[in-house]
């Protein structure tokens, strides 16, 4: 098998504690994934779930408290100059120094990694994010989608293989959006292996091909987007009968059959497979007529809201 890109295993991330009787909070809990080489993987939560805190560890900014993080093969603890090298971040907040120009932060950063001159590509990569023509501008008179451009540059200067976003989308408009998705899977075609945290689930559907889900510092699902969609496949009808009947009706083709009360049934099923018109054949086929009807789409979002729904609702 391809060795991962970002292999994490077992990660625990307990922050200090605020003073006696504080445990300290427990940002990430027994975290283990994988992301394949080559694709685009979505690390989607709600806030505070903890993605920030498992970028912040690839990072190396962050420390953890348990477990073992390898990017590229390189183990983060053990090998951390290669691990490092392995990997670009796209950090959520624009910070640059106001006074240096595109190109000057560009070669500052191939500087700070000690990329030789003859192999630095600031202009190439100027040019690919749509800058080249504000190389000589002050960051500060850049736009904001500029800005955020030109960080997607920076993280590049060092050719890792890796690229992690954080956000990159948060907050900016439709266009802007569209251009950065260009950029991302423009730079994802040409081989850098994605990661990208978003709150947007059209973002992660449309791009990702896996996506991992952190709640409250747990990975509550990992796989491939398709089988995440393949859930919002179902469609939930209820069905209100007229009279009561002891058994929800089952059919090989129901997802699901369950009594609402004795007189309402709830069945969900794969609305690829069968239509609604064919269920409410099926129920009447088992005796009771049907007297009125609810249907219920399901979504990405729900399948979001299902999976990140605290426990006993
Ligand atoms: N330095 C810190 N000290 C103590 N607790 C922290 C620290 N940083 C984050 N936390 C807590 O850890 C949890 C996870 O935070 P984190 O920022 O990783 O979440 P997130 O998923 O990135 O959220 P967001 O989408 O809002 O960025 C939160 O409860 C947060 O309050």
């Amino acid at each position: 098998m391809t060795q991962a890109a970002i292999s994490i295993r077992n990660v625990t991330k307990r922050y200090a504690s605020a003073g006696r009787g504080d445990p300290g909070k427990l940002a990430l809990d027994d975290i283990s994934f994988d992301v394949p080489q080559g694709g685009i993987f979505g690390l989607l939560g709600p806030n505070g779930a903890g993605k920030s805190t498992l970028i912040n560890i690839l990072a190396g900014l962050v420390g953890k408290s348990s477990g073992a993080v390898s990017i590229w093969g390189f183990d983060i603890d053990n090998d951390r100059r290669n691990a490092k090298r392995a990997i670009g971040i796209v950090p959520q907040e624009i910070v640059f120094d106001p006074f240096f120009t595109p190109y000057e932060v560009l070669e500052n950063q191939a500087g700070f990694y000690a990329v030789p001159k003859d192999d630095r590509r600031s202009h190439d990569l100027l040019s690919a994010v749509h800058l080249s023509d504000k190389a000589n501008a002050y960051a500060r008179t850049l736009s904001g989608g500029m800005k955020r451009r030109l960080l997607i540059a920076k993280a590049m200067v060092h050719s890792p293989p890796v690229l992690v976003l954080d956000e990159p989308t948060a907050g900016v408009d439709v266009d802007l959006r569209r251009q950065l998705w260009e950029l991302v899977m423009r730079l994802n075609e040409e081989g850098v292996t994605i990661v990208l945290t978003t709150h947007y689930l059209e973002e992660a559907e449309q791009l990702c091909e896996r996506i991992a889900i952190i709640n409250h510092g747990r990975l509550i699902a990992d796989t491939t987007t398709r089988d995440l969609i393949a859930m919002a496949r179902e469609k939930i009808i209820e069905l209100a009968l007229d009279r009561p009947i002891a058994t929800a009706p089952s059919h090989p083709a129901f997802q699901n059959s369950v009594m609402v009360d004795e007189r309402t049934v709830a069945i969900t099923y794969d609305k690829d497979r069968m239509t609604a018109g064919e269920v409410m054949n099926i129920v009447q086929s088992t005796g009771p007529a049907i007297l009125d009807v609810t249907t219920r789409e399901a979504d990405l979002e729900d399948v979001f809201v299902q999976l990140t729904r605290p426990t006993g609702q």
